[in-house]
């Protein structure tokens, strides 16, 4: 479908189908097309197109580009991080009044393929997360995209602590099609846990979520786009537009009720008790859970939030340095669903698993367990269907559900968003300071699981006891979040978020990135 039309008093020919092309100016695919209308003989197109860069005038070829290709390898992409939005108006002829109103019906089929347009999005924003330019980025880029998108937006700003977590509990979910969260993966974490802790929670998390990523980390940002975009806030906008739904397992968390007793105020709403009397409190991860260097190297730089995510490279640095140990019993249960092979662990399904309520199908913390033989990872065969403890000394644990912590990170490479399992990183503490720096410059593409002061496995269930005298100089983070330190046990779980993604395909996994082939067969 073409059309010929004045634009800024020249006469351009404007093309749509899977791409939207307007000569010498503009050539992107109709996926990044949020709106187009015609209003008397003005034609309107919305777009998000690479920004034309400040030299972009001495050019010959001045046409702001996305190619086919470059949009199917989106996350390896850095073009994109440059992506804005961009207004075109046409003039077309009153006689063309027809054609341009065809043009239309055309380019926003495209655009939408899925039908569903002008969502209902509600806005959570975090004025003070990451840099702390949540407010900016919110008013510059966030507001204008989704209107221009002829979406309706409803903005809450946080105002406290857990105030993400307070609007979740109360939200009215049939209200919105989807809810933003700009800020970090705390921000989220209050706001799921909000929603989760809500008698309807199953129903409720069907609410689908999009990270904008105006936080420190943004892992959930990062595994759902990739690294090579960068913090790309309209990339995250236009998967709350247009993005497809991808339901993601989360792993239940239970403490002792007792360790919150110093904290101000409960964080988490649902508690339990467990079979010898005690009482814990439940809350739900969809990120990870850190004990030792990788949570101390979150917690302990908050100070250098100005700094942004360059805080994470500069504090592991000094953690390695400082070569701490981190006292702690670990026991997991690897189950049907785990596993410590790499090469199974690879294969492991993306996507798709049950839905449903959360189930502590392995007890919680409070519980007694029976343990059978000690795991030992460096000769782990076979593995009984049973509590074990491992046999290893740490200087940090990482669990987690999705491939990236921070972009500089992708701390489990294999983890899946429906196996039933948790994928846990553990680095032993007799490695070198060469040795652990060495490990984590491997991380930013998901090697550092062949280095040999690294165990990865998968486990349906992991319980960490730490030595208590240590408290105070390691901190316990869960989705980034300080979190009381003491017992906590993590086990996957049917309860899902609904995360809105760009992935063309609607059944596989979370992001399309590539991850370590195993070595060694
Ligand atoms: N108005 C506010 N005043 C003080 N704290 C706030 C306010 N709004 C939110 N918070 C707190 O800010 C903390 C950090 O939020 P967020 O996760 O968005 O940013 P971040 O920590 O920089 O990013 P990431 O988690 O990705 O590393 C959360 O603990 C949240 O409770």
């Amino acid at each position: 479908m073409h059309i010929a039309a004045l634009v800024d008093g020249k006469t351009v020919r404007l093309e749509c189908g899977p791409r939207l092309k307007i000569d010498g100016r503009l050539s992107v695919p109709s996926e990044l097309v949020l709106d187009c209308t015609v209003e008397g003989a003005v034609l309107t197109i919305k777009a998000l197109a690479p920004h034309g860069g400040i030299f972009s005038c001495m050019l010959r070829d001045k046409t702001r580009k996305v190619t086919d290709e470059q949009w199917r390898n989106r996350t390896g992409c850095s073009l994109l991080k440059s992506l804005e939005l961009v207004t075109v108006r046409a003039h077309v002829a009153q006689d063309d009044a027809a054609a341009a109103a065809a043009f239309r019906d055309t380019l926003l089929k495209h655009a939408y393929p899925g039908g569903q347009r002008r969502r209902r999005i509600l806005v959570v924003c975090n004025p003070i997360g990451g840099r702390g330019q949540g407010s900016e980025q919110l008013e510059s880029h966030v507001v204008p995209l989704l209107e221009a998108a002829g979406c309706t937006v409803d903005v809450r700003k946080t105002e406290r602590r857990l105030h993400a977590r307070d609007i979740g509990l109360e939200l009215d979910v049939s209200r919105f099609d989807a809810a933003i969260c700009v800020g970090g993966d705390g921000t989220m974490h209050e706001l799921v846990n909000g929603i989760a802790s809500r008698e309807d929670a199953v129903e409720a998390l069907r609410l689908p979520l999009v990270p904008v990523p105006c936080g420190s980390g943004n892992g959930l940002y990062v595994s759902l786009f990739g690294v090579a975009p960068g913090f790309s806030v309209p990339l995250a906008c236009l998967a709350a537009v247009k993005g497809r739904d991808k339901p993601h397992e989360m792993c239940v968390v239970t403490q002792p009720k007792a360790l919150f007793r110093e904290w101000d105020s409960m964080i988490y709403r649902t508690m339990g008790t467990g079979a010898n009397g005690q009482e814990y409190v439940q809350y739900y991860s969809f990120l990870s859970q850190a004990i030792g260097l990788m949570a101390d190297i979150d917690l302990g730089t908050e100070d250098w939030r100005f700094i942004g995510d360059l805080r994470f490279s500069i504090g592991y640095v000094f953690g390695a340095v400082r070569n701490l140990p981190c006292l702690i019993d670990i026991d997991v249960y690897i189950g049907d669903a785990g596993s410590v092979d790499l090469q199974q662990m690879s294969t492991a399904p993306r996507g798709g698993g049950p839905i449903g309520h959360p189930q502590l199908r392995h007890g919680s913390v409070v519980d007694e367990i029976e343990r059978a033989t000690d795991l030992d990872l460096d000769s782990p065969h076979p593995v009984p269907n049973a509590w074990q403890r491992v046999a290893v000394q740490t200087s940090s644990l990482y669990a987690g559900k999705l491939p990236f912590v921070a972009r500089t990170l992708m701390a489990f490479p294999y983890a899946s968003s429906g196996d039933g399992a948790v994928d846990v990183v553990i680095q032993k503490s007799d490695s070198s300071v060469i040795g652990k720096l060495g490990a984590v410059a491997a991380g930013e593409d998901g090697k550092h699981i062949f280095d040999p002061t690294i165990r990865y496995f998968k486990a349906e269930a992991v319980r960490i006891t730490p030595n208590m005298s240590h408290k105070g100089s390691h901190y316990l983070s869960v989705d980034g979040e300080m979190v009381p330190y003491g017992p906590i046990q993590v086990e996957a779980c049917p309860l899902c978020v609904h995360l809105l993604t760009l992935d063309d395909d609607a059944s596989g996994g979370i992001g399309t990135y590539a991850r370590p082939e195993p070595r060694g067969g």
